[in-house]
């Protein structure tokens, strides 16, 4: 079975695009740029862009457990539409992956159920609750591409520790989310100016850096590989850069919403803003952009997490964390940073792509001969209105419901197979 894809067009070097065409046979990409072979399947890219398939680092789906919020059907469905071919799924499920038992139960779901690549997480400790260490040799033989504990932070430097030490040892990579829970204070945004204002109270953005300042030196000491996730404040920042420059193995995430989007852009005491960590100070965002662009920051994820409309209805006191992402994140940020001239597409693209993939030695993310046939064609001069109404995610909650973007998928493929199609 052989598959031309004809009439699109290669992002080169920053902005430069180059008209190309894939040549794909048994879910494998085998020549780039070559001519129609006779008898192929042919698909018109009508002279839309070329993505290698989209990598997201850090998702939830929800399900097993949770499936009023999202399923593995409607959230592969979601970051397919998206431009997303493979995305790791965080443990915060019910039961959590934390013994082979639930790795395997999580893996058949996925099996019978994704339309898209799906790589579990296995949990550092038992039903993430920070105090019983899973066996991670055993998770990573039934199919763990990381192991998190994401939703809450390691509170005990041991137990982290302790891990990191396993994970040297196979060569797996730790991925934090740094919260101390003895520094959270209740708090539902950013202990800054606009908590103030609507009177709710505030995360101080030492909660997530002290816990990366500490883990970076437990990474260190353990010689493990360690990632950060969703880099929110200049002192972390400050502390991934430090810890790069003294050799130590550390990678690090930043979300859409960080990127586009600061504590004063909060309307008002609503609950589609809120998610953890909270939406920073202007400065700190500045410094998340600056980390990317000096490679502090290795890659963007877009921490995708659903809940439902009545959970997320009545103000954020009480309202759970998190905001949707796979549809929204490359229209936002081609439009608000590369159609502003901030940054390359090539860039972009890298960032979503090869990078989030290079972090724990996926295959993925690349457009080489010989690869998965994982691509999204996106076009750069569709406009649309953003639409929570219209997502394929359960999730309603996003703080970008009305902005207008340019930049859409429009045909993604995955393993040779169209797996989204925009509507004729
Ligand atoms: N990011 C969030 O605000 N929420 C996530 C948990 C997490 O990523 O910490 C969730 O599972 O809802
Ligand atoms: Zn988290
Ligand atoms: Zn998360």
């Amino acid at each position: 079975m052989t598959t031309f894809v004809k009439n699109i067009k290669l992002v080169k070097a920053g902005n430069e695009l180059e008209l190309s065409s894939i040549t794909i046979e048994d879910g494998k990409i085998v020549e780039i740029g070559g001519v129609e072979p006779a008898g192929a399947e042919v698909i018109d890219g009508n002279g839309h862009i070329v993505s290698p398939g989209f990598v997201d680092v850090h998702t939830h789906l929800r399900e097993p457990g949770f499936e009023h919020k999202e399923t593995i059907a409607t959230g592969t469905a979601s970051a397919a539409k998206g431009g997303f071919t493979t995305i790791c799924a965080m443990p915060n499920t019910k039961p959590v992956p934390d013994s082979v038992e639930n790795m395997q139960l999580i893996n058949g779901l996925i099996e019978k159920s994704a339309v898209i690549r799906v790589l579990p997480y296995g949990s550092l400790t038992k039903d993430i609750s920070g105090e019983v260490k899973t066996d991670m040799a055993e998770l990573k033989a039934n199919g763990a591409v990381a192991f998190s504990d994401d939703g809450v932070g390691i509170q005990l430097a041991s137990t982290m520790y302790e891990q990191m030490q396993q994970a040297a040892k196979l060569d797996a990579v730790v991925v934090a989310h740094c919260e101390d829970n003895s520094l959270i204070y209740d708090g539902v945004m950013h202990e800054g100016t606009r908590n103030k204002e609507l009177g709710l109270p505030g995360i101080p953005s030492i909660c997530e850096s002290v816990q990366i300042a500490r883990d970076v030196l437990l990474a260190e000491a353990a010689g493990a590989r360690y990632h950060v996730c969703h880099v929110s404040t200049k002192e972390s920042v400050r502390a991934v850069r430090d810890a790069k420059a003294a050799g130590i193995k550390v990678t690090a995430e930043v979300c859409p919403h960080h990127l586009l989007l600061e504590e004063m852009d909060i309307p008002s005491d609503d609950a589609n803003w809120k998610m953890n960590p909270p939406l920073r100070a202007a400065d700190d965002k500045d410094s998340l952009h600056a980390a990317l662009l000096d490679g502090t920051i290795d890659c963007i994820a877009t921490d995708h997490a659903p809940h439902t409309v009545e959970e997320k209805c009545c103000g954020m006191v009480g309202a759970p964390f998190g905001i949707v992402g796979f549809e929204t994140a490359f229209p936002l940020l081609y439009t608000q940073f590369v159609k502003t001239g901030k940054w390359t597409l090539e860039q972009l693209i890298d960032w979503m792509s090869v990078k989030a993939a290079q972090i724990f030695d996926l295959p993925y993310g690349t457009l080489e001969v010989g690869a998965s046939a994982d691509f999204v064609l996106i076009d750069l001069e569709a406009e649309k209105t953003v639409d929570a109404e219209g997502f394929v995610s359960k999730g309603r909650n996003t703080p970008f419901n009305g902005w207008v973007a340019q930049g859409w998928p429009v045909l993604t493929i995955f393993e040779g197979k169209i797996v989204y199609q925009e509507a004729q």
